[in-house]
């Protein structure tokens, strides 16, 4: 049987113990850490490189638990022309992810036990990171009738978080009898929430500049609607309940009020709500196309002030390919989203760690721990330590460079950021023990597949 070579990361610092709010990298003291057969085995100072062991040296490095994305739109099957399993979560891999969750929005849609175990047969090939399927809601994401869920949690892929996202639930009896549902194996439904009579035709927030530019606004009241009515049916049944990429003010008091009641809520903000404003607009580039879409300086405000208050539980990448045709064409004829994986961190540290809203513990909550939580995922580490699964990443937080397309893992270039100066470089990702990154650079396909093979084998099984 093959195994994969040992690593020996030296003198990282691990997000875990910087505790202060703002950017002091070096309040922690260096260690090192060993990995074998796809776990950490020890962790210490001053250990010494073992034959055949693959020194890192990890001097100015940050070391965080492996970022698990809870929103990820992968679009294989059906939409590969956009991305695929495999160049997404090389992508996912190059931003410091360990893990994904796939939306269900493909083509056959995820909401059978065959598709979302292919789709995750896909990852586990691959080995750029875990794939973990999220299950449709209802049927053909079209709103009717629930679709498979309890086929899709008892398969292989034991999908634990189900939504049509792109879509609302918006019946509330499909809501309430879907929340009834995961609640009997402790799944969870994740709602974009978004009234779909209140936003029909939307082309951008609704507001001055909507009126202005003559396009069709969304209005705030829409998401938070659905948000309100949701808690209430998450209360009612005592089920868990979590919001895809919230983005106005009145979202984060409607889910301030619901978690001061009790309601098992938890909360997303994507990077780009946190830092891009509809003010873009105006450029009618559409790159700034999403959906949600971006909202006001004071919506950006307040969903960092709720990152640091704890109202957000997560940021959530939304990553959203789309190819050149749709997004470089009229505003109104433009798709929806935005690429998000490699950004996602250097955003984090530009919007919440360098403006001292929070510590890269919390950090490490917000993009690694609480997604991982959430979406029930087995065996994430928990800490650094020997004993955890080796899913790691290294970060190097000094300096900045230009967000270019030679960043851009994936298949699709639709990212609001290029040509920005960005803080932050992925150096390392460790995944079960094997480099998915080293350097800054992607390890190859070939190589990545079969420590992912290996890995497999040491551990009888990936999961
Ligand atoms: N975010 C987007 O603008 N688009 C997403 C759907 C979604 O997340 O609602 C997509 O699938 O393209
Ligand atoms: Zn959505
Ligand atoms: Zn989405």
């Amino acid at each position: 049987m093959t195994t994969n070579p040992g690593i020996l990361i030296r003198g990282a610092r691990l997000a875990a113990t910087l505790t202060e709010r703002g950017s002091d990298t070096l309040a922690a003291e260096p260690v090192d850490l060993r990995i074998a057969d796809g776990r950490i085995v020890e962790r210490g100072t001053g250990l010494e490189a073992r034959a055949d062991e693959r020194v890192i040296d990890a001097a100015g490095l940050i070391a965080l638990t492996g970022l698990v994305d809870l929103h990820t739109h992968l679009r294989e099957p059906g939409f590969e022309q956009s991305e695929t399993v495999l160049t997404g979560t090389r992508a996912a891999a190059a931003g410091g992810f360990t893990s994904v969750f796939a939306m269900a929005n493909t083509l056959p849609v995820q909401d059978t036990a065959g598709v979302v175990e292919q789709v995750q047969a896909l990852g586990d090939a691959g080995g750029y990171a875990t794939v973990r399927p999220i299950g449709a809601v209802t049927e053909d994401l079209a709103g009717e009738k629930l679709s498979e869920i309890g086929a899709m949690a008892q398969s292989r892929a034991q999908v634990r978080v189900f939504s049509d996202d792109g879509k609302c639930v918006h019946d509330p009896l499909l809501m309430r009898r879907a929340l009834e549902y995961v609640k009997t194996f402790g799944g969870v439904i994740a709602q974009h929430a978004q009234d779909p009579r209140l936003t029909e035709g939307a082309q951008m927030n609704e507001g001055t500049l909507s009126s202005e530019l003559g396009l069709k606004g969304w209005p705030a009241v829409a998401e938070e609607s659905i948000i309100a009515r949701d808690v209430l049916l998450a209360e009612h049944t005592g089920s868990r309940l979590h919001i895809c990429h919230l983005s106005t003010a009145g979202s984060v008091e409607v889910v301030r009020w619901a978690k001061a009641r009790g309601v098992q809520v938890t909360a997303e903000v994507t990077p780009h709500h946190l830092i891009l404003t509809e003010e873009l607009v105006r450029s009618y580039d559409a790159r700034y196309k999403v959906n949600p879409p971006l909202r006001r300086e004071e919506d950006v405000q307040a969903l960092r002030r709720a990152v640091a208050e704890g109202v957000i539980d997560i940021i959530a990448t939304d990553h959203a390919p789309h190819p050149i045709e749709a997004k470089e064409c009229e505003w109104d004829a433009a798709a929806f989203g935005m690429v998000g994986l490699e950004s996602a961190l250097p955003i984090a540290l530009l919007t919440l760690i360098a403006e001292g809203h929070i510590s890269w513990a919390e950090l490490e909550q917000l993009l690694s721990q609480r997604p991982a939580q959430i979406g029930g995922l087995s065996d994430h580490p928990s800490v650094l330590d020997a004993g955890q699964v080796a899913d790691l990443v290294l970060v190097d937080p000094a300096g900045s460079s230009t967000f270019d397309l030679a960043r851009l893992q994936g298949l699709s270039e639709n990212s609001p950021y290029l040509g920005m100066e960005l803080p932050g470089r992925i150096v390392h990702t460790v995944r079960r023990g094997y480099l998915t990154v080293a350097d800054g650079e992607l390890i190859d396909a070939a190589q990545v597949a079969a420590a992912a093979h290996a890995a497999g084998a040491v551990q009888g099984g990936v999961r």
